[in-house]
């Protein structure tokens, strides 16, 4: 996970500005809590009113019906609001989490493929699955409840104090020593919740990592001592688990010791008051109806309060959670000074004419440097026209991969600027084929309809059989449904970077960057490629591509050589 920490503050205002882009739905949330915590009062209410008559004033059936019908109203209103209020809460919590994952995916796509790349991929799925998810509790119980907890008590304490001061003021008394807990308990949860998601998104990272280098692990005779790193780390989440369910199950045992103490005393009170042993205050006017009524509504007006506390390790959550992704979305500053690119179109302005035109792809003053003082690229100027093949050469470390990925939009170069076509680098729609090809579990299609959802059977066939696959798909029962992994198990690494290429011929892109596409390759595979990259050409692409192979370099009609920080002609 990122190193960088960010602030609890920060990470409310984050939390805030998400809430306040729900407004209307929180709203709808806490105005159906109301009203259920309304018809609560009225169905004790009634409650009282049918146990007084009944028993203090024996009232006939009939005088009891419209009462016993009220109450069946209340509980069925009270249900019908909980419905309402649960359905709208989920509602909010679906609108922020869905703003918070276009915020991530957002931040992705600008930092690039190589800036995220930094990161493992299971920290990355973690925190898209997992840390969004940890908001939904915050939006969808806590953030509601904290405003039902003060209105709903409210009610309660203002009939009560119409029944009998005296008990109103024991609630009124009791009442804030559950929040102020909560807060105690509250300050520590936080932090530790920050800890739980650190540490599962590393584990996560780690285990991944483990798992797809099993078969290195395995020839190196590393795997007991990769198993044990991953328990210690298990170990490690687990005892950070417990010791955030202890401080979970402490607070709410804190709390309803609190509260039943509270409502114990004002039970001793009304018991007291009814059998006459209280001269003090009001309670020699306590009758059946207003003892009963202000015993049945004590747990009430504890209840939002108590749900509130259960709900703050949701807060707690949402605040560990946040400050991860907040770090996460922080990070674009780094990764933008490593040299991502933002990807929305069309924003810079063009500068100078002959890099600009839309017959081609101009670098103006190009310079990058990972460190400073070791420029890769130096104040580079290049014009590549339409339909070009151009090979890249030069020592290893000269920069032909930087260039390419300056060209992609991956990178962002220092000064200078890049344009394709008339369009900004990374705004423009490539074909790309990395060192090593990109493959997700799932059919040969699969991996083609990736970059082309809408192309036909026959047209996957037909770039198949233009990387050379033709024989392997005809050799294959289920053709090109044919199951690949995503590090390319059920191909050969060559017939796999095939499929990579494949992919090029169906999105029928006009710029095609290569980086080094013969490279580990056996001599079929190469013979396939080339006879690839030639059709490709004659197809009128452009292609960029670095290499050091002999026949590519002959396919070329333009080899520029990459080294000490210049590009030239050779
Ligand atoms: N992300 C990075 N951080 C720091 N330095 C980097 C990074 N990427 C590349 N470099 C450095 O930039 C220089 C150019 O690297 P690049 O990969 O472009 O070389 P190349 O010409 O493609 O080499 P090869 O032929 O071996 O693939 C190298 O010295 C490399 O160490």
């Amino acid at each position: 996970m990122t190193e960088t920490r960010v602030e609890s503050g920060a990470v409310r205002r984050w939390l805030s500005e998400l809430a306040s882009g729900n407004r209307r739905w929180i709203q709808g949330t806490v105005a159906t809590g109301i009203l259920a915590g309304i018809a609560t009062i009225i169905q004790m209410v009634f409650l009282a009113r049918i146990v007084h008559l009944g028993v203090v004033e024996q009232a006939p059936a009939s005088v009891l019906a419209p009462l016993f019908a009220g109450l069946v109203l209340a509980i069925v209103f009270r249900a019908i609001a909980q419905g309402v209020q649960t359905h709208l809460a989920a509602r909010c919590s679906e609108q922020v989490r869905r703003a918070a994952r276009r915020q991530i995916h957002r931040h992705w796509r600008n930092s690039g493929p190589l800036a995220l790349g930094q990161t493992s991929a299971g920290s990355l799925a973690r925190e898209w699955i997992d840390h969004v998810e940890a908001l939904h509790g915050y939006f969808a119980r806590f953030l509601p409840q904290m405003m039902l907890s003060l209105v709903v008590p409210l009610l309660i304490l203002v009939l009560v104090f119409y029944l009998d001061w005296l008990a109103g003021i024991f609630l009124l008394l009791s009442a804030p020593l559950i929040p102020l807990f909560m807060a105690l308990v509250g300050m520590g949860a936080e932090k530790l919740n920050q800890q739980h998601f650190e540490t599962i998104s590393r584990l996560s990272g780690q285990f991944l990592d483990k798992v797809r280098g099993l078969t290195t692990l395995q020839l190196f005779g590393q795997t007991d001592s990769a198993a044990e790193l991953i328990q210690q780390r298990s170990d490690h989440y687990r005892r950070i688990t417990l010791k955030t369910l202890r401080i979970a199950f402490l607070s709410s045992a804190v709390l309803e010791f609190f509260a039943s103490v509270a409502i114990a005393v004002i039970a001793i009170y009304i018991g007291f008051g009814l059998l006459g042993y209280i001269s003090y205050g009001p309670s020699s006017d306590l009758t059946l109806f207003s003892g009963l009524l202000i015993l049945l509504l004590a747990p009430e007006f504890f209840q939002p309060l108590r749900t509130l506390s259960q709900y703050y390790h949701d807060r707690a959550a949402a605040l560990g959670a946040g400050a991860e992704i907040l770090a996460r979305l922080g990070d674009q500053e780094s990764a933008s000074s490593a040299g991502s690119a933002d990807h929305d179109v069309d924003t810079e302005p063009l500068t100078t004419e002959s890099v600009t035109d839309s017959e081609t792809i101009g670098l103006n003053s190009v310079s990058l440097a990972f460190r400073s003082g070791h420029e890769v690229l130096n104040c580079v100027s290049l014009a590549i026209r339409k339909g070009d093949v151009i090979a890249l050469t030069g020592p290893s470390g000269g920069g032909k991969s930087t260039l390419l990925h300056l060209l992609a939009g991956f990178l962002t170069p220092d000064s200078g600027d890049i344009h394709l076509f008339g369009k900004p680098a990374g705004s423009f729609a490539f074909g790309w084929l990395g060192q090593s090809g990109f493959l997700v579990h799932g059919t040969w299609a699969d991996n083609l309809r990736l970059t082309s959802p809408d192309v036909s059977d026959v047209a996957i066939e037909t770039a198949l059989r233009n990387v050379g696959l033709g024989p392997l798909l005809d050799s294959r029962e289920d053709g090109i449904f044919s199951k690949v992994s995503e590090d390319g198990q059920g191909l050969s690494g060559g017939q796999a970077r095939r499929l990579s290429l494949a992919r090029i011929f169906v999105a029928d892109y006009a710029v095609i960057l290569l980086d080094e596409p013969t490279a580990g390759l056996d001599s079929d595979s190469e013979i396939f490629v080339l006879e690839a990259l030639r059709k490709l050409a004659l197809a009128g692409k452009t292609l960029i591509f670095s290499t050091h192979h002999h026949a590519l370099l002959a396919l070329a009609n333009r080899v520029l050589l990459v080294s000490g920080g210049e590009v030239k002609d050779v």
